[in-house]
């Protein structure tokens, strides 16, 4: 048992995810951050990884008032789950996922994690602990479908995209292409990790929209299930 995967990402029209430096860049237009916003607004939880907190650290909050006060009106929290895939727990405690806006937050740490690290973000979010030496994904997934999450949604970075792709835990993924293109051998794309060499282990996916927003492209799929 799972939670419905939505993956969404926004990349250059040469497929990168940020610069070499990992330093944050707006690829998306206003448009189509509105469009993320109604996104995590209809998501029981968000997830990113340690890397995007450390590169953006996003607060990962609805922003728009409306969408809030639907929540709200909807008797849910105004903000969905925030979640970090955090084997070694070294989120800061001042990153601005813990102190920005209502709601929950859950870390995920590894069973090795330092425990004195444990207890310290404990005070801030609740702590889930699974696999060894980095997060057990489908373990993970079991434990928030028990907790209720019905509909997630993973925010990125490139390993984090790369693991749900690769292990085959998702039903759908949104990419965004921009109008710009960032370059680098280095820098994060949207599937980083090892890659597959086979091509039989590729995930296959189904189109199932194209749209123009901004001055680029959305483009929807599916994941296309084993025949
Ligand atoms: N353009 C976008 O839509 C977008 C979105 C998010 C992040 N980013 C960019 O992506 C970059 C960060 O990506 P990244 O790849 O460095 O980090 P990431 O956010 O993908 O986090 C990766 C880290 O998560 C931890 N982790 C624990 N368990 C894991 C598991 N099972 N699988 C994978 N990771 C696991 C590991 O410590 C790993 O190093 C930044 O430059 C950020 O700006 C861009
Ligand atoms: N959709 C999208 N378009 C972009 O151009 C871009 N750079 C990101 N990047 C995702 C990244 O994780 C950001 O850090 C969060 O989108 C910030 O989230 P907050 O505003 O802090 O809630 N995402």
């Amino acid at each position: 048992m799972r939670p419905y995967i939505i993956i969404n990402a926004a990349m250059s029209a040469d497929g990168k995810l940020s610069t070499r430096e990992r330093r944050q860049v707006r690829i998306s237009g206003s448009d189509d951050f509105a469009r993320v916003d109604r996104m995590r607004a209809e998501s029981d939880a968000i997830l990113v990884g340690i890397g995007t907190v450390h590169a953006d650290d996003p607060s990962l909050t609805v922003k728009s008032p409306e969408l809030r006060s639907a929540r709200r009106r909807e008797g849910r929290p105004e903000n969905p789950i925030r979640i970090v895939l955090d084997s070694h727990a070294e989120t800061p405690l001042s990153a601005d996922i813990l102190v920005k806006g209502e709601g929950e937050r859950i870390i995920v740490v590894a069973e090795d994690a330092d425990l004195r690290k444990i207890r310290a973000l404990g005070e801030h979010a609740m702590i889930i602990s699974c696999g060894k030496g980095r997060v057990d994904l489908p373990c993970l997934l079991q434990k928030l479908s028990e907790s209720g999450i019905e509909r997630l949604m993973i925010e990125g970075g490139g390993t984090v995209i790369w693991s749900f792709l690769s292990e085959g835990l998702f039903d759908e993924l949104n990419t965004y292409i921009g109008s710009c293109v960032i370059g680098g051998a280095m820098a994060p794309t949207l599937a980083d990790g090892e890659g597959f060499i086979d091509e039989s282990q590729f995930p296959r996916l189904l189109l199932q929209e194209v749209q123009r927003i901004d001055d680029g492209l959305l483009i929807r799929w599916k994941r296309k299930m084993e025949e």
